[in-house]
């Protein structure tokens, strides 16, 4: 009877393989489904740890969260090259801003998060069953992205408790996914509220995952991913007035670091062809290297 199971698992699990070479459209859903699968199980496994070590809702939940997710990289075939994390070493709170290109990026967020880190999160996500439980029990903040006042008066009310509570505070300023290869404009909520708590902005870059990862082309494979963790800018004395000017410059570094870690050319770079080439691809327009 055991043997039975056993032969009949085994040839499922031939038979996906064979799926998952032939089609690459299977390969995808089969690989995504096990991320998510791999999320939910885990989620609702840890949620219970997290209550009985820490006894609720607090950031101390972030280092138990961060030991499952680390595992989650070998399922997938996924290294990461971390450059730079002497930069998470400010004395105190700081915002941690960085590219949002999948919902993969939370083995990249776990792979380097320092201690005493939360999340800015879209709201929609505390319902997302254990994984919500999870976010949620990890101290993670909610913002309504619908509501633009209420989003900024969230955001105001952490500006002034990350201080207090010496927390440093991760916001992807794209505000959305964006698997493009390229970074989209900056909101400014993770902006305003470094200068409103007077905290230095560190920046965190992730290469593209186009080449492993392309949900268009159904291709979700082995990859690397390299990631620099870039020095602090100061805030000290800026004003609100500064907000637009302090954006554009992490934009630029940031979007300078993106194209440098996925061997795309500088995007700074004046090009002296007379043709178009990669250079002068303006930033909107880079479907050519999905
Ligand atoms: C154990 C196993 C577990 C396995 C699974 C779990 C794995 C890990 C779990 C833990 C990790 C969970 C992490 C989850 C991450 C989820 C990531 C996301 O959800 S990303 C989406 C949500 N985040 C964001 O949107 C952040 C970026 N957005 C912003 O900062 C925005 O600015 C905003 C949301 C605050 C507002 O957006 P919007 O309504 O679109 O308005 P804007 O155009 O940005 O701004 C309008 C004007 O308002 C000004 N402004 C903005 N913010 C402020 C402010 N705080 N104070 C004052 N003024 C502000 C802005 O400057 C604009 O004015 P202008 O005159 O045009 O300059
Ligand atoms: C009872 C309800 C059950 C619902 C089950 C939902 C199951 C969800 C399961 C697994 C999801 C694993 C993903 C982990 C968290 C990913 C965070 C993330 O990447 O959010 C995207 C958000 O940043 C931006 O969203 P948009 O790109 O604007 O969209």
């Amino acid at each position: 009877m055991e043997l039975g199971w056993l032969l009949w698992g085994a040839a499922v699990l031939l038979l996906l393989h064979l799926l998952m070479e032939l089609s690459p459209a299977v390969n995808f859903v089969l690989r995504v489904g096990f991320y998510y699968v791999l999320c939910i199980v885990c989620s609702g496994l840890t949620a219970p740890v997290c209550l009985l070590v820490n006894g609720g809702r607090t950031v101390k939940n972030m280092r138990i969260i961060k030991t499952v997710v680390k595992s989650f990289k070998y399922f997938f075939g996924l290294r990461f090259e971390v450059k730079g994390l002497e930069n998470f070493e400010v004395e105190g709170p700081a915002i941690i801003v960085s590219n949002h290109q999948s919902m993969l990026d939370m083995m990249g967020l776990m792979e380097i998060l320092p201690d005493d880190c939360v999340q800015v999160a879209k709201k929609e996500l505390m319902y997302a069953g254990t994984v919500g439980l999870i976010i949620y029990l990890g101290g993670v903040i909610f913002i309504n992205r619908k509501s633009t006042s209420s989003a900024k008066m969230v955001m105001a009310e952490v500006a002034k408790t990350m201080t207090a509570d010496n927390v440093k505070v991760w916001v992807y300023p794209e505000g959305t996914r964006n698997c493009t290869g390229d970074l989209l404009p900056f909101k400014k909520g993770a902006f305003h509220l470094a200068v409103q708590a007077q905290v230095p902005v560190i920046p965190v870059v992730y290469s593209s995952f186009t080449t492993f990862y392309n949900p268009k082309k159904n291709l979700f494979t082995s990859g690397k991913i390299k990631v620099e963790v870039l020095p602090p800018i100061e805030t000290k004395g800026l004003t609100s007035d500064d907000v637009s000017d302090l954006t554009d410059k992490c934009f630029n570094i940031m979007r300078e670091t993106l194209f440098k870690l996925s061997g795309r050319p500088d995007p700074n770079s004046v090009c002296p062809a007379a043709q178009p080439c990669a250079q002068c691809i303006p930033r909107q327009s880079t479907e050519a290297f999905t």
